[in-house]
């Protein structure tokens, strides 16, 4: 595996409002598990290791390679998928979805289109190729963007809650899928049970690093803490 991801004394602000302060963060497993609360800052945190934002102050590096000045050496390094799929995706079909990520990496259009057409086969899809994404479902959209990324066989994947939107067999499928890729896996997620089996977690809260470290030591902290909270009858903590 590469360098890794790190992140070095980062902040970062939007509109006058302080999201991420001093993050010091080195994300070198092959299985990194994100968790923290709503709002506690982890997609801007996916954000900014994909160079999809700036930080505001201190620096992210990505195998040695600062994500937000070089945008094509990103394209190979890390693939990530949103918690949304409708603000991924851009094309009217399924086809020229998949093929985006290969013809931005250079490829001949005949070229993808020939990976795209040999994936969709290969997933028993190949009726998806001309249809329209807007005729997906959520949980099949989602299923696009990774098939997206996967095809550009970037050697980190950021998922930030890559179940959210899928059922039961889907999710065990695509955990299945996940769990067998070579590539290192950076997962967001609130649930402690769904990054149990990573390497490390980091746990967010305020935009702060809560804690980072093998699962047997943050996860039994961090079930403490919400439990903790749960009791507690306000969600006047909640960010927002
Ligand atoms: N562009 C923006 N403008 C204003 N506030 C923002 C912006 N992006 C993020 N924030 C704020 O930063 C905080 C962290 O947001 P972020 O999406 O990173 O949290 P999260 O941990 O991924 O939350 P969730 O689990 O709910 O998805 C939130 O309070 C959010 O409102």
């Amino acid at each position: 595996m590469d360098a890794g991801i790190t992140f070095s004394g980062v902040d970062y602000s939007v509109q006058g409002k302080s999201v991420l302060q001093g993050v010091t963060l080195s994300m070198t497993a092959a299985r990194i598990g994100i968790l923290g609360r709503n709002g506690s800052g982890k997609t801007t945190l996916l954000r900014l290791a994909a160079g999809l934002l700036p930080p505001t102050a201190g620096s992210v590096q990505v195998a040695g390679v600062d994500p937000a000045k070089d945008r094509r050496a990103m394209l190979r390094a890390v693939g990530i998928l949103f918690q949304n799929p409708d603000h991924q995706i851009i094309f009217p079909t399924v086809e020229e979805e998949l093929a985006f990520g290969l013809r931005q990496m250079g490829l001949p259009a005949a070229v993808a289109r020939g990976r795209v057409l040999a994936m969709l086969e290969a997933e028993g899809r190949s009726h998806w190729a001309g249809a329209t994404v807007a005729a997906l479902s959520q949980g099949q959209k989602q299923w696009l963007c990774l098939m997206a990324i996967l095809l550009m066989k970037p050697a980190t994947l950021l998922l930030d809650e890559p179940f959210a939107a899928l059922d039961l067999p889907t999710q065990a499928r695509l955990s299945r899928r996940l769990a067998a890729l070579p590539q290192r896996l950076i997962t967001i997620s609130h649930s402690p049970e769904s990054v149990a089996s990573c390497d490390q977690i980091v746990w967010i809260e305020g935009g702060r690093v809560q804690m980072c470290g093998a699962p047997e030591t943050v996860l039994p902290a961090f079930r403490a803490e919400m439990a903790r909270l749960g009791e507690v009858d306000a969600d006047t903590d909640l960010a927002g």
